[in-house]
């Protein structure tokens, strides 16, 4: 099975943000990933928009429409009735609901699917009948599989973030990469499809994609971003150069 890859573009929009100027392009970014072969944009949408903006879903909505038609858009974020507005206005080929707290710097932990039953079981209903593919953010608890399913979501998204932090000890990557593939196991044997994210990289890829033969798409952000930067740093420089006037 392939492992499709959803480009983040929170990071993107966030660099952005610190200027009021149009760069970096968070559409042009999207552009650049989709060419070079990625299989869809990801965005999650924060209450106070300090990342990705509202008004930049339209955006990027046209771009797959009209440029990518095979791409897939994939929206992020807790069910708040904001964010489902935002879900019908923009068809997304994908949801990913998170159980974000506004206040959270970032996402850090999947649903508790008992506690959440009859909300998830409401928006699944509702987010599917709108045409979208669901998929909800989960920890890496096999036991927790069962009541996913029972919300009628086609996919969950493992939170990988504890395995990303553990890239500095190995023996602990390994416990990670055994939980969280037992809990893609569970998940298949449930029926759902396996989605990942949160701190991934080149690095710690491989070992996740070789252990969880059903995962279907990661999304990745930081790590993506973070590498676009370092290896696009010396050409970028020698481009500046050159504007100094400089012989390179
Ligand atoms: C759901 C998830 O795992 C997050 O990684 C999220 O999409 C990233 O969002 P921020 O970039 O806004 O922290
Ligand atoms: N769903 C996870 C995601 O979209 C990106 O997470 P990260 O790579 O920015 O940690």
């Amino acid at each position: 099975m392939t492992v499709e890859l959803s480009v983040n573009l929170n990071a993107v929009a966030m660099l952005r943000n610190r200027r009021d100027l149009p760069w970096p392009s968070v559409t042009g970014l999207g552009r650049i990933a989709l060419q070079a072969g990625a299989h869809g944009l990801t965005v999650h949408p924060r209450p106070d928009e300090r990342h990705i903006r509202f008004s930049d879903l339209p955006a990027i909505r046209a771009l797959i429409d009209e440029e990518f038609p095979e791409a897939e858009f994939n929206i992020e974020g807790y069910p708040s009735s904001e964010f489902l507005d935002l879900v019908s206005e923009t068809r997304p080929e994908q949801v990913t609901l998170v159980p974000d707290d506004p206040s959270q710097p970032t996402s850090d932990h999947g649903w508790d699917f008992e506690a959440n039953a009859e909300l998830l079981t409401a928006v699944v209903a509702q987010l599917k009948g709108e045409g979208a593919r669901v998929s909800l953010f989960a920890d890496a608890d096999p036991a927790q599989m069962s009541a996913a399913a029972a919300t009628g979501c086609d996919r969950v998204e493992l939170y990988t973030g504890p395995y990303g932090g553990t890239h500095d000890d190995p023996s602990a990557a390994e416990a990670w990469i055994e939980k969280l593939g037992a809990t893609a196991d569970a998940a298949l044997d449930f029926g759902l499809g396996v989605n990942a994210g949160h701190d991934l990289t080149v690095a710690n890829l491989p070992p996740l994609v070789a252990r969880i033969a059903s995962l279907a798409e990661v999304s990745i952000g930081h790590g993506l971003t973070a590498d676009a930067l370092e290896y696009g740093m010396a050409e970028t420089v020698r481009r500046f150069r050159r504007a100094c006037g400089q012989a390179v």
